[in-house]
């Protein structure tokens, strides 16, 4: 499904990805590593175009989307859930779904945001409530559901686990397993939960100083001692 060849990228002058090449097949899951610094952020703003490539391509489905806008590619197929999650604080629950969807001629907003509340009970209940007087995993999970209203194939998960009591953890791993199983996702997600990232994935690469530098699976992730470079200190 996802083609990324040669890809390179930074910011102004200076290079951060140099050259990474990966695939991801229909419903596959992959799981991206490294420590802090290493790219893993800029990997995924430019593969929904926040962030330009200067060189490679970015092939989804085939068809090339690396030099389209962000918006584009948003509509080709590609959802992204950003570190931090970009929730509107001042916007509800409800609003912010809206945010999400995108028109296609087929798809009813209001249908688009009656489905995907459907499939997220704790948001249900607080559709009315502001954004911002949400807990962080609440935040994490509207900024998922936020994204699915737009009806992505591939989702692109920058630390969903990063700030959240374990508890949330727990939910947004079963909502992603699920979405994964009955919806046949696929799914980039950048970690540094060992946890999260091992029960989720189906590989996991490793990246470094902005390139990928090894692949592992999952069970390997066991064995912490062989990942010392990849993950930050407990
Ligand atoms: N807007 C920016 N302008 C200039 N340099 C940046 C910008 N954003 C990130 N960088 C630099 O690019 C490099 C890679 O950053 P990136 O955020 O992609 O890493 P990361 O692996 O996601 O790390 P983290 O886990 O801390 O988010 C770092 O050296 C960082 O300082």
């Amino acid at each position: 499904m996802l083609k990324v060849d040669n890809l390179h990228a930074g910011y102004g002058r200076i290079p951060v990805l140099s050259g990474i090449s990966f695939r991801v097949a229909e419903h596959e899951v992959v799981g991206v590593l490294g420590h802090n610094g290493m790219g893993k952020t800029t990997l995924l703003k430019t593969l929904v175009g926040q962030v330009p490539l200067t060189r490679g391509k970015i092939r989804l489905d085939d068809v090339e989307i690396g030099n389209l806008s962000s918006f584009r590619r948003v509509r080709a197929g590609v959802g992204y859930v950003p570190q931090g999650r970009a929730i509107f604080p001042n916007l509800t629950v409800s609003e912010n779904l809206r945010m999400g969807f995108i028109e296609d001629g087929i798809h009813s907003e209001d249908n688009a945001v009656k489905d995907v509340l459907a499939r997220f009970p704790r948001l249900d209940s607080i559709v009315d409530r502001a954004g911002g007087a949400l807990s962080g995993g609440e935040q994490q999970i509207l900024a998922l559901a936020r994204c699915l209203c737009g009806r992505p194939k591939l989702l692109l998960l920058d630390e969903p686990t990063e700030g959240i009591q374990p508890s949330i953890v727990e939910e947004i791993l079963e909502i992603l397993i699920g979405l994964h199983r009955h919806q046949g996702l696929a799914i980039v997600v950048v970690e540094q939960n060992l946890d999260f990232i091992r029960h989720l994935s189906d590989r996991v690469l490793l990246i470094e100083k902005g390139t990928i530098t090894g692949e592992v699976s999952p069970e390997a992730l066991g064995e912490t001692h062989e990942l010392g470079a990849y993950v930050a200190a407990e």
